[in-house]
């Protein structure tokens, strides 16, 4: 895998004519046409749009978790098209974080343990990934909650452990599907504040899809899709 230096502001996450169709139903469905978007380290880029117009498609291309029709998505440096499905989990584990609608936490560990779980399936040994976790949970303010299990925590707080979860590894890349539609504006505004200190600091590139007016006016660029392309807002 090619080396790939964050602290360049080299684009960290570049979309060539991406086109994704669906094909299964009545007709054709051509969600996204020849999309292009360069996102550069440290940089946050909303991405809005209506319902229906792609934003969760363009998401999972982004994240590898589906495959374009046709185009190219690199993100530092690698072409995702390039990689088998086992080199792509790892490449996820080791450069992407998602943070979805629904927070997709394992029911049976505790917060800490969902939090660490990334570092440990990169090899990490347990006591150093606890430290991690603990430590991502404390900045999301979930510190007192962290041997808590999910089905013990609110809506917001399973949310706050799931960006937590994202941002454990140090991705390059952070995908984040409505982030704070859960939260209080206080602890909204919390998250914004670590968005911004993690971009900055790690120099991860960031695209939060959202609804919310706020959140997305806080990033660096708003962009909208429409039409299977993005436009600036
Ligand atoms: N597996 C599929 N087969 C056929 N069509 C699909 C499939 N998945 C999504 N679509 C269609 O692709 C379009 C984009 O869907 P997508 O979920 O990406 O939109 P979205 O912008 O995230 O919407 P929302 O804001 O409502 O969540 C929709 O018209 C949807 O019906």
């Amino acid at each position: 895998m090619p080396a790939f230096d964050r602290s360049q502001g080299e684009p960290m996450l570049i979309c060539e004519k991406l086109s994704r169709s669906y094909d299964e139903g009545p007709q054709k469905v051509q969600v996204l046409e020849n999309l292009e978007l360069c996102v550069r380290a440290g940089e946050r880029v909303a991405v809005v749009g209506s319902s229906g117009s792609g934003k969760t498609t363009l998401l999972n291309l982004l994240g590898g978790l589906d495959h374009p029709s046709q185009g190219v998505v690199k993100v530092a440096g690698q072409r995702l098209s390039t990689l088998n499905e086992a080199a792509l989990g790892s490449f996820r584990n080791q450069h992407i974080g998602f943070v979805y609608q629904f927070h997709h936490l394992l029911a049976e560990f505790s917060a800490e343990e969902n939090v660490a779980m990334p570092l440990i399936i990169r090899g990490q040994k347990r006591a150093e990934a606890a430290i991690k976790a603990r430590k991502l949970l404390e900045r999301v303010g979930m510190g007192p909650r962290a041997n808590h299990k999910p089905g013990e925590l609110s809506g917001g707080e399973r949310q706050r452990v799931a960006i937590a979860r994202a941002l454990v590894t140090d991705p390059s890349l952070v995908l984040m599907d409505e982030p704070t539609g859960n939260l209080d504006q206080t602890t909204a505004a919390r998250i914004l504040e670590l968005m911004d200190d993690i971009a900055r600091e790690a120099q991860a590139a960031f695209i939060v899809v959202t609804h919310d007016v706020g959140l997305a006016a806080h990033q660096h660029r708003v962009l909208r899709l429409d039409g299977g392309k993005l436009h600036e807002d």
